[in-house]
């Protein structure tokens, strides 16, 4: 049976509640960003034996209250940026500023600015999860009182509180990680630096941590920058996303201004459900072809007529499902042939 959505320009989800939308920006810190939370200008670094560098002159600009997306597939440079931008690797080249620091010159006046998630998970293990969380804000400089009163808030935020007196390392994977997101928003750091908050987290457990965010920074102005290789995360909770690709910024945009970029095209997705009575080129030149699933980016006129064509022939008893869509930030990433780090 064909089951799924024709979208006719409209989305698939309904989108996220409407943001303040900043203005496009390349990323760059020039004068307009001189009150930027986080500045890194020219950034290139490079591993030994490495046949080019991880991360190559990237520029970028986190404005106060944004969420700032680092979006790439695995291996695209998005771990090493954010440690640069943490003074936890040092550039070959190229400067960071964190709440108008330099990185490398004031590393502890800059860190002190900063709540730091990284992508794996650091030495909470051998605590139980309101000890954890708790000494974490008495770490940042919190009375007791203010901690435990942080914790507890923060612990029910994150649906946490019913765990709160288990070990971390008794913790399921998705569990642990969200004790790591609730350790990053104690205490109220300006700016937080979140790489990849909700890998492995289910879906209640992503909105959670995406809310918690979104509060932060409507209700405070926090700054954040978020790692994530999931688009539908990038589109949800990002207000300016920096597209890398093999250590290289793609664009640095509005999701949806870099959508619009894409000129109008759609998604064209087939699924079949026995093997094809007709051949990709019927279709496009440039369907890409998984087996039996089919993905074409099309002008709208041209993906409706092909669709038509397959609805109305032969071909239709073997579809199993189709999608025309809009473009997402999927497709930003296939457009710019970013596929290929894969
Ligand atoms: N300490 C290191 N020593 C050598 N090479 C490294 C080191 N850290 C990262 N790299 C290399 O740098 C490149 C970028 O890695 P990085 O972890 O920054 O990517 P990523 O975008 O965060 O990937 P993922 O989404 O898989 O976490 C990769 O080719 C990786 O192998």
């Amino acid at each position: 049976m064909v089951s799924l959505v024709l979208i006719n320009g409209r989305a698939a989800f309904p989108p996220p509640s409407p943001r303040p939308s900043p203005p496009p920006s390349t990323g760059g810190p020039d004068g307009a960003h001189a009150a930027a939370v986080c500045v890194a200008d020219g950034l290139t670094r490079s591993f030994p034996g490495a046949s080019r560098p991880a991360v190559e002159s990237v520029t970028l600009a986190v404005r106060p209250g944004e969420v700032f997306g680092v979006l790439g597939r695995n291996g695209a440079g998005k771990s090493t940026l954010v440690r640069l931008l943490m003074g936890l690797l040092r550039p070959d080249r190229g400067t960071v500023r964190l709440m108008g620091a330099d990185v490398t010159a004031h590393a502890a006046r800059a860190a002190a600015h900063v709540a730091y998630l990284p992508q794996r998970e650091s030495a909470l293990g051998d605590m139980d999860v309101r000890t954890a969380v708790e000494t974490t804000a008495r770490l940042r400089g919190m009375s007791r009182v203010r901690a435990r009163a942080q914790r507890a808030d923060v612990l029910a935020e994150l649906g946490l509180t019913g765990l709160a007196g288990k070990r971390v390392a008794r913790l399921s994977g998705g569990q642990r990680r969200l004790v790591g997101v609730a350790a990053a928003l104690v205490a109220d750091r300006p700016l937080l630096v979140l790489d990849e908050p909700t890998t492995g987290l289910d879906l209640d457990a992503r909105r959670a941590v995406w809310d918690a965010i979104e509060r932060r920074r409507d209700g405070d102005g926090t700054s954040v920058v978020l790692v994530t290789h999931d688009v539908r995360e990038a589109e949800t909770v990002l207000d300016r996303v920096l597209v890398l690709s093999t250590g290289r910024t793609v664009a640095c945009d509005t999701p949806g201004l870099l959508k619009e970029g894409l000129g109008g095209l759609v998604r064209l997705e087939l699924a079949w459900r026995d093997d094809p009575p007709i051949d990709a080129r019927d279709i496009a030149d440039h369907v890409a072809v998984r087996g039996r699933r089919w993905s074409v980016r099309l002008p709208v006129d041209e993906a409706r007529r092909a669709l038509d064509d397959v609805l109305a022939g032969p071909a239709y008893a073997a579809l199993d499902d189709f999608v025309l869509a809009p473009p997402s930030l999927e497709d930003v990433l296939l457009a710019d042939g970013i596929e290929e780090d894969r």
